[in-house]
């Protein structure tokens, strides 16, 4: 097992200088990135007919082993999280690894696309869901507060209204599993719920297909 401490981080980092394993040391998410343009395409007619989201019942499928998602685990402690670009088509889907380090979290932000899934594949992350006010249309407040542990799955879409995500453990490491579709390239974030108008942030990787960019 990965060890979660702070004073690991360092062996950890040590990850960034293995090579990317070849694919067939990833069964597992290779059969989800087999599976996932079908669910892509299925999704909107089975929504429609008020069937279950196929992306989220391949998620429930997926069983990572550590060995699957190891390669593009990279640590920065001076970010509060790093963004890791596993796969993407470039035009229906981008599936990032994040991951966060003890005490640190999103801004508050949107997510200009269909749908956003997340999957907890280590520690555990702590998500605050956030509408904003019906009186004055600018200050936002708070609908929900919530702990996801290992193997959790969230699903979030705009219309849902928008979020922060951390690692609330003071000297634990968490990676999520995050699906995006389609990709975007800019998002709104908001420094705190008093703030009305959102600032733009553009969307970076730190690490694309395990290496560094
Ligand atoms: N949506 C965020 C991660 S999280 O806070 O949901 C991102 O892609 O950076
Ligand atoms: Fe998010």
């Amino acid at each position: 097992m990965l060890s979660t401490s702070p004073r690991d981080v360092q062996s950890l980092l040590e990850h960034d200088k293995i090579d990317a394993s070849s694919k067939e040391d990833t069964p597992f998410l290779n059969e989800f990135l087999r599976d996932l343009p079908f669910a892509i395409c299925q999704r909107k007619k089975e929504l429609s007919r008020g069937f279950k989201d196929p992306i989220s019942e391949l998620f429930r499928k997926l069983h990572l082993h550590q060995s699957d998602w190891i390669k593009y685990c990279h640590w920065d402690s001076s970010r509060p999280y790093t963004r890791n670009l596993v796969a993407t088509d470039h035009e229906t889907y981008t599936l990032l690894l994040l991951c966060w380090n003890p005490g640190q979290a999103s801004p508050i932000h949107d997510h200009p696309c269909d749908g956003c899934w997340m999957r907890v594949l280590q520690g555990c992350v702590h998500e605050e869901r956030f509408v904003k006010s019906v009186v004055d249309h600018r200050t936002m407040h708070c609908t929900r507060n919530e702990l996801y542990s290992a193997g959790e799955l969230l699903y979030m879409e705009d219309s849902m209204g928008y979020h922060r995500v951390g690692n609330p453990s003071a000297d634990e490491l968490a990676v999520t599993l995050h699906l995006y579709c389609p990709p975007y390239h800019q998002c709104k974030i908001w420094a705190d719920i008093e703030q009305s108008e959102p600032m733009i942030g553009q969307i970076s990787h730190y690490t694309e297909y395990g290496r560094k960019v």
